[in-house]
């Protein structure tokens, strides 16, 4: 592994992944890649999740092609030193920010959208001009295994290179010095990294889980507000870190909630769940046993049909669920929504904020008053109000979590800052050394206030002294303009 890691990190100081035009052939030959070879990448997408074409392409294959594009619309004029505001000191000067790559970037993802989570910060890692391993998730064998055989075949085989396998391998891989580490995955894991990280003061982004609250007001439309849920609930069978996690929402509210739920789960995938080509399956038998686990003891309102043999579990509702049990004490993951009855707006921003920072907040509510003073009150990653998902969606918002659900975010142009240094450059003249004097020893009380005039701009010498003050800078900008200084 570290010679691996040597290797990428030799040709990242080639400096080959830096200019732009590289960048940009790299990204269109990603593109080209996900455009090419469409079919396979489906295909194997679909062969870990069960997943059919028409879902992998809207829920992973899109967002990535979106990325891409927007990447080379506006690396142009990303990757370009932006002048910053000077000062007194430094009217004179030259000072701008600009961007570079940190280096050689560790992307590890995660199984429940295989392709998106790894693909997508490669794709900023890119942008940004970095080296980058990718480290796929080993349980979604199929696409990692797709992953492996067509990124060499499209990409800078010594700058990109992918590394399959196991905890083992992550380990072998955690222990080598990266500049950056982009990490999707539970919590746990998520220390793991980030104490591997500190032994080499690697920064880190975590992207994290948790449990996402769903608040639903009373003054709203059920019916509209149980489609959205249902579909973000239930999308990729629970497996979705954004995924409403449970919802809170007054006891009266419960019974309504699941017959329109009930009634939206017969629209979206019909009489026969099963036969749906549209709802997919728990990834292995660990996580459906897990999810099973979570169940016991539990009033089922809906659903509960499992079968172990195809890891099928049937979209299911809880009601009047007990905040100590088990289910509300770990991320879901799975198709399983509770129902938390709550009195008030106040006990649900309570219940929220006695508990994990979450990675998604939802809110519905005809009241956007209410919708803002939920979003003022509590803390999550990221929210969207009177929809699911969807802030995920938007890439010009940054995507990530916060205190327990992770740290650091990504998406468009959030990725390219991400995986860049925002590096600040002053340039001076040696020339003006007059100026300069000021600040050189021997220290006294004069250039102290000359020092307080340029930074603080206070001038102690009386309106007299102002003036003449004035009528020197006027002075000094004539000469400036005319050459002579
Ligand atoms: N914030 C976000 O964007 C997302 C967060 N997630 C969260 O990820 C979790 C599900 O993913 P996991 O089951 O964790 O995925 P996973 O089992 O695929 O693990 C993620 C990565 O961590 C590595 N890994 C696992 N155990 C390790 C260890 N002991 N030491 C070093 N590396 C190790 C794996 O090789 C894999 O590449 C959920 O909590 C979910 O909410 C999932 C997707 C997106
Ligand atoms: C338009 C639907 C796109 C859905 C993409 C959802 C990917 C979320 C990744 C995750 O949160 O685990």
């Amino acid at each position: 592994m570290e010679r691996e890691v040597q290797r990428v990190r030799q040709a990242f100081r080639s400096g080959r992944s830096r200019p732009l035009r590289f960048r940009l052939q790299q990204l269109e030959a990603l593109r080209r890649m996900v455009q090419e070879r469409e079919k396979d990448i489906l295909a194997a997408i679909g062969a870990d999740l069960c997943k059919s074409e028409f879902n992998a392409y809207s829920q992973e294959v899109i967002t990535v092609l979106g990325e891409i594009d927007l990447m080379l619309e506006n690396l142009p004029e990303w990757v370009t030193a932006k002048p910053v505001k000077k000062n007194l000191l430094t009217m004179l000067d030259e000072a701008y920010i600009q961007p570079e790559p940190l280096g050689v970037v560790l992307i590890i993802g995660a199984w429940n959208y295989p392709f998106i989570l790894t693909i997508q910060p490669l794709v900023g890692a890119i942008a940004a001009g970095n080296a980058v391993i990718i480290k796929p998730s080993e349980l979604s064998e199929n696409t990692a295994k797709i992953l492996a055989k067509l990124l060499p075949q499209y990409l800078d085989q010594d700058l990109y290179v992918i590394v399959n396998g196991g905890v083992e391998e992550t380990t072998e891989l955690l222990k080598q010095r990266f500049d950056h580490i982009l990490y999707t995955g539970n919590t746990a894991v998520g220390k793991i990294v980030m104490e591997a990280a500190a032994k080499h003061l690697t920064p880190v982004t975590l992207e994290l889980g948790g449990k996402s609250p769903c608040y639903i007001d009373k003054d709203c439309d059920l019916d509209i507000v149980c489609r959205r849920i249902t579909w973000g609930k239930y999308m990729n069978c629970g497996q979705t870190c954004i995924a409403p996690d449970y919802i809170l929402c007054e006891a009266s509210l419960q019974s309504q909630i699941v017959e329109k739920i009930k009634e939206t789960v017969k629209e979206f995938y019909g009489e026969n769940i099963k036969e749906s080509p549209d709802y997919e399956r728990i990834i292995n038998l660990r996580h459906f046993k897990r999810i099973l686990g979570l169940l016991e003891g539990q009033e089922i309102a809906f659903g509960g049909e499992t079968d172990e043999a195809t890891r099928y579990i049937a979209p299911t509702i809880l009601t009047d669920v007990d905040p100590e049990t088990k289910v509300m004490q770990e991320e879901i993951f799975g198709p399983v929504l509770p129902i938390v009855p709550v009195k008030s707006v106040d006990e649900a921003i309570n219940f929220i904020n006695e508990r994990e920072k979450p990675l998604a907040l939802y809110i519905f509510s005809h009241n956007s008053k209410l919708i803002k003073r939920m979003i003022d009150e509590t803390s999550s990653g990221g929210v969207t109000g009177n929809d699911v998902i969807m802030h995920f969606v938007l890439n010009s918002l940054p995507f990530g979590g916060v205190g327990s659900s992770g740290m650091g975010a990504y998406h468009g142009k959030h990725s390219f800052d991400t995986f860049s240094h925002q590096r600040p450059c002053l340039l001076k003249s040696l020339k003006r050394e007059g100026a300069n004097k000021l600040r050189y020893p021997p220290n006294s009380q004069a250039k102290v206030d000359w020092g307080k005039f340029f930074m603080l701009k206070q001038f102690n010498k009386g309106k007299l002294g102002l003036l003449l003050l004035a009528f020197l800078g006027v002075v000094a900008a004539v000469l400036v303009k005319a050459g002579y200084y």
